[in-house]
């Protein structure tokens, strides 16, 4: 039987905030077993973008990234938000070791295609070193992954958490049992977001195209659901949406292929 992993995306609602934060790293050490953290900090890089006078744009979930975003985020994501969230982890004993996708060639990623949007320095990715990861974390090593990728010809990109955590997830299910769990402040998928305990238990692809339609589903939670679904059927074994409270509980909403 192969060994388990757990991977863990914290979004920017949590990461902004110091309580919830600390909460979240406490559930996280008490994780048994090898794990990964991966989060996000947009709040945060709008926040700071906003104190130099910077405009920020969102299209379909994603930043749109000109040269001084870029450095907003490589500041706010690559500095502030992934040493804070490592020193952290080191206070509860957990050896993590905070990583951009550049460190090590982790996530190689290339600039996103101009289509209809111009996206500017944002890119998907295209390989995830899941040898050298698997090294790291079999040496007791937790990898803490910032969302900032390169294309190897010496630019930094800006690339979506929740997509380097599939990435991530997906690389690693080729060595790993891996569980993927998403962690945000609410409770889980819900049927009416103004009712917290309307969590879904269970989310299938058709009752996700479902949901969309009827606009239950919308904004930032359809690029995770999808990310979630390309996950499972990449070999992931287990997706869960949760609160970032309750990563340790069975709660949430389990995806299903
Ligand atoms: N049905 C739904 N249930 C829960 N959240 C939803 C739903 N539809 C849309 N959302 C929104 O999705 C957001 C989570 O996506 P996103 O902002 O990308 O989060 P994160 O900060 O975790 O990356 C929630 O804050 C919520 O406003
Ligand atoms: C390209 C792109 O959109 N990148 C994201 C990366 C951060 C992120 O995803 O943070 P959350 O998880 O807190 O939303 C952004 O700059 O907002």
């Amino acid at each position: 039987m192969r060994e388990k992993l757990t991977v863990i995306k914290v979004g920017g609602k949590i990461v902004e905030e110091e309580a919830t934060l600390h909460k979240l790293l406490d559930d996280f050490a008490a994780i048994e077993g090898y794990k990964v953290l991966v989060h996000g900090g947009g709040r945060s890089a709008t926040k700071l973008a906003t104190q130099l006078g910077i405009e920020s744009q969102m299209v379909n979930g994603r930043r749109i990234t000109d040269a001084e975003t870029l450095k907003v985020v490589t500041m706010v994501y690559g500095g502030l938000v992934n040493k804070n969230i490592v020193a952290g982890l080191q206070a509860r004993g957990v050896n993590a070791l905070g990583l951009t996708g550049a460190d090590m060639d982790v996530i190689r990623s290339a600039k996103r295609p101009v289509k209809d949007v111009d996206y500017g320095f944002v890119g998907d990715v295209k390989q995830v070193n899941a040898e050298f990861l698997g090294d790291l974390i079999h040496k007791g090593v937790v990898p803490v992954m910032a969302p900032l990728t390169h294309d190897g010809a010496g630019n930094l990109l800006n690339t979506n958490a929740d997509t380097i955590a599939g990435e991530t997830a997906k690389a690693l299910a080729t060595l790993f049992d891996v569980t993927l769990v998403f962690c945000f402040e609410k409770k889980g998928v819900l049927r009416d977001e103004n009712d917290d305990d309307s969590v879904i238990p269970q989310l299938t692809p058709a009752e996700f195209k479902q949901y969309v339609a009827e606009g239950v589903i919308q904004g930032g939670m359809i690029p995770k659901l999808e990310n979630s679904f390309e996950a499972l059927n990449a070999g992931v074994g287990e997706v869960v949406i949760t609160l970032a409270s309750a990563i340790n509980e069975s709660s949430g909403t389990r995806i299903k292929k």
